[in-house]
């Protein structure tokens, strides 16, 4: 992407805050990419070669202005050079994984994020140059300009930092006021934006300001479930340490003082005062959900952050799913060291929206897992490996229903499987079996009592575990998943059953193969008109192998050969 605001064509007027005004952009004279490569396998009976993994042509066509560019507020323009806006902008790079290239050592410590995240805004390229004065600037921003009547004398070429961002729809303020409450949508944004703050602790990043204007979402069509990212990093602590010296009043704490956690508004200045800022997002995360699901922040107006108590916290609606009630009053505990950690807390939003059975809880019981598996999770080696087993067949049965939404991308949101994509990613065994809590809340007694068994008194206890059975999850399973006829999972059948879906009339999961493949497969798809077949992947190490018809399609039959694969069955062997 180039670094000259003259390749750049500015479109509308998107927002602003007090450090920069953003408008819509796109290259000039730019033509929208089509996707070359459809990203289709050559062999018909490979799912994974036939995973739609590009966007629809449509979506691409449909932005003309794609990007958003953020130009940032110089209110220095007597000073010369570029190293000052740098130095004093260079922090909103803290998404950008090239930021420290860019930055070329002119921020000392700074350490901004490793990579992409999906939901974390995404930052394109930053460049200083030439300030652009758009036609509404003067009325919007006088004082962020050159012209503004203190300056005695101005840079010969007044300059600015600009930032370029992939194009946003809304933000989460607008949303919330302008979509009526779905409860399922709501838990799938407080996942993504506890995946983010979970990719933000992991790499010791503290947004610092997370207000809803600082949460921006991506959806196509209006009833789609959006993509959420956390952006505006402006008051960001990236310094690879959470602690920052509090001595005087003047050192920031960060953005909006409503939205800062406990930990931080309680704090005085002082010698040798720190403030900590790990858990400060994850707090406002809380308040941002109750956003999320009730339209309001308690915090904006009601209550206090600095003195507010739990039992001062609004009531949730009935509707609100127990594990996002209870993550939502953990989130928002006053003690840090007391509070959920975000990858907890966005490891049980992730399993709640999982739909393998009408409840989650009820399915996971079926594998074996309970208060006690829960109680017995990491106490000894023995154990754990036992009861590892009938986690990891929860996993593969987790994944296998991932896949199969990745094969109905009608049924299932964008947002919706980039969230499972995420979650699935970064699982370990101990992070699930914490976020296992909110489903099977750890009987303390039995806890503390297996503490002070010995071997022999482990080992009986072990064996008398339903768990034991190493088919037990299967047996479990089956028994109410199946369709009576056949061994296994069938999912599809379950998918069916619970998926909301407004595709009329399809039943089971059809899915498009447009292949711009070779002569051969294309003559084998052909082939495969009309007969049942099978499609085999692996999950987990175990072969999972769909059943269902090659279906000619209506209208695909260009730019090259498309058939649909309807999916009758599905099984993990
Ligand atoms: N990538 C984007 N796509 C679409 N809109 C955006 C994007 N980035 C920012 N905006 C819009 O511009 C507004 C201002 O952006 P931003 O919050 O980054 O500015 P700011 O000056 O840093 O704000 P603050 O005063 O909170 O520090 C946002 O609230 C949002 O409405």
């Amino acid at each position: 992407m180039p670094n000259r605001i003259d390749s750049y064509e500015f479109g509308e007027f998107l927002g602003q805050g007090s450090n920069a005004a953003v408008y819509s952009a796109k290259l000039l004279e730019s033509k929208p990419d089509l996707p070359k490569n459809l990203g289709l396998g050559t062999g018909f009976n490979e799912v994974t070669d036939i995973l739609a993994d590009v966007p629809p042509a449509r979506k691409v066509l449909g932005k003309p202005y794609p990007f958003a560019i953020k130009l940032m507020f110089n209110f220095e323009h007597d000073r010369l050079g570029e190293d000052h806006l740098w130095q004093s902008m260079g922090v909103e790079l803290a998404p950008y994984p090239n930021a420290k290239k860019l930055l070329g050592g002119r921020m000392g410590n700074f350490q901004p994020l490793p990579g992409k995240h999906p939901n974390v805004v995404r930052v394109i390229t930053a460049f200083v140059d030439s300030l652009k004065v758009l036609p509404d600037a003067m009325e919007r921003y006088p004082d962020a300009l050159h012209t503004a009547r203190w300056y005695e004398t101005v840079a010969a070429e007044p300059k600015t930092l600009y930032i370029v961002m992939r194009r946003y729809r809304q933000t989460l303020h607008e949303y919330v006021w302008t979509h009526d409450r779905n409860y399922w949508t709501g838990r799938i944004l407080m996942a993504q934006l506890l995946e983010a703050c979970t990719y933000l602790h992991k790499h010791h990043v503290s947004q610092r300001d997370m207000k809803s204007d600082n949460i921006l979402l991506q959806y196509d069509i209006e009833n789609e479930i959006p993509q959420l990212v956390i952006a505006d990093f402006g008051c960001a602590l990236a310094s690879g340490d959470w602690n920052i010296d509090y001595e005087c009043e003047d050192v920031s704490l960060g953005g909006n003082a409503k939205t800062r956690a406990p930990e931080i508004s309680t704090a005085k200045p002082g010698k040798n005062v720190k403030v900590n800022f790990e858990m400060a997002d994850t707090w406002s995360s809380g308040g941002l959900s109750y956003e999320i699901l009730t339209r309001t922040n308690p915090f904006y107006k009601l209550l206090d952050t600095a003195t507010y108590t739990s039992s001062d916290l609004p009531p949730l609606p009935s509707r609100v799913h127990f594990v996002a009630r209870n993550v939502i009053y953990d989130l928002l505990e006053r003690n840090p060291s007391k509070r959920v950690k975000p990858s907890i807390a966005a490891t049980a939003l992730n399993l709640s929206l999982f739909r393998l059975g009408e409840d989650v809880r009820e399915m996971m019981k079926k594998c074996g897992i309970s208060e006690l598996t829960t109680s017995l999770a990491g106490k000894s080696s023995q154990i754990g490996k036992e009861i590892n087993k009938s986690l990891d067949k929860v996993i593969s049965l987790i994944t296998a229903e991932t896949i199969i939404a990745n094969l109905a991308p009608h049924l299932v949101s964008r947002a919706e499987r980039q969230l499972r994509a995420t979650f699935l990613a970064r699982m370990d065994r101990d992070n699930i079996w914490e976020a296992l809590r909110y489903f099977f809340p750890v009987d303390e007694k039995c806890s503390q009592s297996i503490e002070h068994l010995d071997d022999d008194s482990i080992a009986s206890l072990v064996s008398n575990l339903s768990f034991s059975d190493g088919n037990c999850s299967e047996n479990g399973l089956s028994s109410s998943l199946n369709n009576g006829q056949r061994m296994g999972y069938n999912a599809p059948i379950l998918l069916r059953n619970v998926i909301r879906t407004d595709s009329n009339g399809l039943n089971g999961i059809v899915h498009r193969v447009a292949a711009t493949v070779s002569i051969v497969s294309t003559i084998l798809f052909i082939l495969a008109l009309g007969d049942t077949r099978c499609l085999w992947t692996r999950v987990a190490n175990r072969p999972f192998i769909f059943e269902g018809k090659f279906l000619a399609s209506k209208n695909h039959f260009s730019p090259g050969f498309s058939v649909r694969f309807e999916v009758k069955s599905a099984n993990i062997f």
